[in-house]
């Protein structure tokens, strides 16, 4: 499992790890290694580098990477205002092996070296950071070195991947074991630079007594459960997706999406369209079929079909009472219900009625796809935490899954279960782009994909499926590139 852990998670396996065997000091002194092959990598040997040291153990690991490199043949200046504090025993020790001298950290300049190693705050952050040390990370910031940073760039809060009054931009960072969420919730991503995981003899068992719930979306995570068609199943085995479409003006948004369910895997997809839009969307549409929906009770009528198992509705479908109505008979009905766009912002001020709909058949998946504006309409404006709490209690609230769109888009469940994305590119954030994924995501549940996992997939695939056609793409374009993501996503089985 791909498991991010948090800096409290990651202190249980350094603890874990340490009751079992090797010593703190041992771990710092395999982390630091790791750091200084870092370096090495990009430093010319006899070069200058200055580490700059906090008082805690990413300190330590800090003197552990000035031993080395001195020891390899470069030119050390460490920078400290203090000795490590005394409650970090396995910094002290470090330090106590450095047997060098430190400056104080008004003293760095960008002269004193081309390449900085930030040892300064890890994930013992625990408050802003001011004085000496913001002075430093700012004119760190505005030098032209090459910054690696000792686990997570100083000021990063390893959980949320917000900054604490300062935080170091890094072109590299080397963290232990596994990546935290903060490596790749923005801003914190955007410090990172080049992200290395290294191996510190932290043994794999010991994510069974942490259990993790947060997780890198990756294929790791939830490719056993995809529904890749087998060869001796029916369309009828990977479900029938349905779409309903906005009206006569707005009905490019609803075939976007029924376009995705039907690349990503639905063996029918059939869009549901009001009757003044029946022309024009019959005078677009091939493989996939057209019903009239004549309101309320059209939808009842082509749900009360249990074969049509997974339906989506949001995509300009408009906002008021007639999409709550659609909503309601689509959370009745017991099919695998989407709900984007204008079926989430038709709930604001009225949540509550939502989320009753939705636990009123808590086996029914459901899942909700806001971006950050529709989240806030439908959840409330000012919601506390990282965006990994808020859409993890979002979750919890709602009933669903909630999939929190972004560069960093968070998947949640109820359970509590969350995934990250990070491979989704700039140029994703185009109009149209989200119709296409609740479509996507619609297609994978018509397929009998679990929800947490349906919409995790559904993500991962959208943003490959941006990555695969580039910059210039329009929304248009990600269905008729997701073969080749499939392809891929099948051929590494
Ligand atoms: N455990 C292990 O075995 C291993 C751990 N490893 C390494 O240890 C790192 C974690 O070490 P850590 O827990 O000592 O925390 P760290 O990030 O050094 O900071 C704590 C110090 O900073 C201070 N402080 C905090 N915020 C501040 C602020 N805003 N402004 C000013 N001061 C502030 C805080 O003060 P306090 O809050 O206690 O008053 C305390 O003195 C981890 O990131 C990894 O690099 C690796 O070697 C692998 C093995
Ligand atoms: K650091």
């Amino acid at each position: 499992m791909p498991a991010l852990l948090t800096p409290i998670e990651m202190a249980e396996a350094d603890r874990l790890t340490i009751a079992a065997g090797p010593s703190g000091q041992v771990l710092m002194a395999r982390a630091g290694l790791a750091v200084a092959d870092a370096v090495s990598r990009s430093a010319p040997l006899g070069g200058r580098v200055a580490v700059i040291c906090g008082p805690g153990n990413n300190g330590g690991d800090g003197y552990v990477v000035a031993r080395i490199l001195r020891h390899r043949g470069y030119r050390l200046t460490v920078f400290a205002d203090a000795p490590p504090d005394s409650r970090a025993a396995d910094a002290a020790a470090a330090f106590a092996e450095w047997q060098g001298p430190i400056e104080p950290l008004s003293e760095w300049s960008d002269a004193s070296a081309g390449i900085v190693v930030d040892a300064l705050y890890g994930a013992g952050l625990s408050r802003d950071i001011g004085g000496a040390a913001a002075e430093l990370i700012a004119r760190l910031n505005a030098s032209a070195c090459r910054v690696v940073a000792v686990d997570i760039p100083s000021g990063i809060d390893g959980a949320t991947g917000q900054p604490r009054g300062a935080a170091v931009k890094a072109h590299e960072t080397v963290t232990f074991y596994r990546r935290k969420p903060g490596h790749l919730l923005l801003p914190g991503r955007l410090h990172c630079g080049t992200i290395r995981v290294a191996d510190i003899g932290i043994s794999d068992d010991v994510l069974q007594a942490i259990g993790p719930k947060t997780f890198v979306n990756e294929p790791a995570l939830w490719r056993g459960l995809f529904p890749f068609p087998r060869i001796a199943a029916h369309k009828y085995d990977r479900g029938h997706a349905v779409v309903v479409s906005g009206g006569l003006t707005q009905t490019g948004a609803a075939r976007l999406a029924a376009r995705g369910a039907l690349r990503a895997g639905a063996g029918l997809v059939t869009l549901a369209s009001p009757p003044e839009a029946l022309s024009v969307n019959a005078a677009h549409l091939t493989a996939i079929m057209l019903m009239r929906m004549d309101g309320v009770t059209g939808l009842s009528e082509i749900l009360a079909d249990q074969r049509r198992n997974a339906v989506c509705l949001g995509p300009a479908l408009g906002l008021g009472e007639a999409t709550r109505g659609l909503v309601a008979e689509a959370l009745a009905s017991g099919a695998a219900t989407v709900l984007d766009a204008d079926a989430l912002t038709s709930f604001a001020g009225e949540a509550d009625k939502l989320f009753a709909g939705i636990k009123a058949w808590a086996e029914r998946p459901v899942v909700l796809t806001p971006h950050a504006g529709e989240f806030g309409r439908l959840f409330g404006p000012d919601q506390a935490g990282s965006k990994l709490e808020a859409a993890r209690s979002a979750a919890a609230r709602a009933g669903a899954v909630v999939v929190l769109k972004g560069p960093d888009t968070v998947v949640a469940a109820p359970d509590g279960r969350a995934a990250i994305a990070a491979n989704a590119p700039p140029w994703l954030a185009t109009a149209g782009s989200g119709d296409v994924l609740a479509g996507i995501v619609t297609g994978l549940l018509a397929a009998r994909m679990p929800a947490f996992e349906a919409a995790a997939a559904g993500v991962w695939l959208h943003g490959e499926a941006g990555l695969a056609a580039g910059i210039g793409l329009i929304a248009e374009d990600l269905p008729e590139v997701l073969p080749g993501v499939l392809k891929a996503l099948r051929a590494a089985e």
